[in-house]
């Protein structure tokens, strides 16, 4: 094979060429991940300074490349500090696509219990789903984090210790309107109900629905840099929706979230 490719008189290495389509896909992956939070338009800011720092360096103006040059230098620290969520939020992103992430065909073929029965994911599923339906048929407002690979960090000053079994009675109980336990988020990790009365940290993004309010916007915050599933149940519209990695998807059926808790806590490790 060729090592070099020439193109209109220029020569180029084919490590060249995978050098720029991996910074294609990693620009790609980093507007996707940021489009519709506030750290947008940094990034926008920064690909412009980018931008502006090849192009004076191909015009060879060292005043101004040197000037660019030490700020992109102190400006690698400061987008560590800015974009600490977001690069989070993207590593966590590439480890669940790697080769030994729980949905990866490697570990779905060398995983030992993968024969195993799900008869408790199954059990947590139904509980789950009675209750929501329970509540969205009676308007009660419900916010109910399902926790998978790692836990969700809570203010436990405000939060209530629970660790019980998840069952659709306790859960429909927590939400009742004259519940003490009935504001904030539920705190589901396998098959216990941890916590209730949960704060939650609030999503900014502006492209959400001007009509959602703080229930929706802390599901999607809590899913924007965890990976979590948030359900929620709209006390006003009787409504059941659901956030996964920062996204909210609205209205949706007692089915659609049952096999949307299936996609999470059964096939991903079947
Ligand atoms: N940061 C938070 N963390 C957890 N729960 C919260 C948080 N902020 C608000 N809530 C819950 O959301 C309730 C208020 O919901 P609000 O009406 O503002 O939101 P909404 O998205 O419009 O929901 P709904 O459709 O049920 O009215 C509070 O009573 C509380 O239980």
């Amino acid at each position: 094979m060729k090592d070099v490719i020439h193109f209109y008189g220029m020569d180029f290495r084919w490590l060249n060429v995978l050098d720029l389509l991996l910074v294609v896909f990693l620009v790609i992956q980093l507007y996707r991940l940021l489009k519709g939070s506030l750290a947008f338009n940094i990034f926008l800011g920064l690909l412009v300074v980018y931008a502006v720092y090849f192009l004076v360096r191909f015009l060879e103006m060292p005043i101004l490349s040197n000037i660019l040059q030490n700020f992109i230098n102190v400006g690698i620290i400061a987008i560590i500090i800015i974009f600490q969520p977001e690069i989070r939020k993207f590593l966590l992103v590439l480890g669940k696509k790697t080769p030994l992430s729980k949905d990866s065909f490697l570990t779905k073929l060398f995983l030992p219990d993968k024969f195993k029965s799900y008869r408790e994911e199954e059990h947590v599923i139904n509980e789950i789903v009675t209750a929501v339906s329970h509540l969205a048929n009676r308007n009660v407002g419900a916010l109910i984090i399902i926790a998978t690979t790692y836990r969700v960090k809570f203010d436990s000053a405000a939060s209530i210790t629970i660790d019980s079994n998840v069952s659709a009675r306790l859960i429909e109980c927590i939400f009742e309107k004259g519940s003490p336990l009935h504001d904030g988020a539920l705190i589901v990790v396998g098959h216990r109900i941890l916590a209730a009365k949960v704060i939650l940290p609030v999503s900014d993004n502006p492209d959400l629905p001007t009509r959602v309010g703080l229930r929706h916007r802390s599901a999607v915050g809590i899913t924007e840099h965890s990976d979590n599933l948030a359900i929620v149940v709209s006390e006003e519209r009787g409504t059941i929706s659901y956030a996964e990695d920062g996204t909210l998807t609205m209205d949706v059926s007692p089915e659609d979230l049952k096999s949307k808790l299936y996609t999470l806590l059964v096939d991903g490790y079947a």
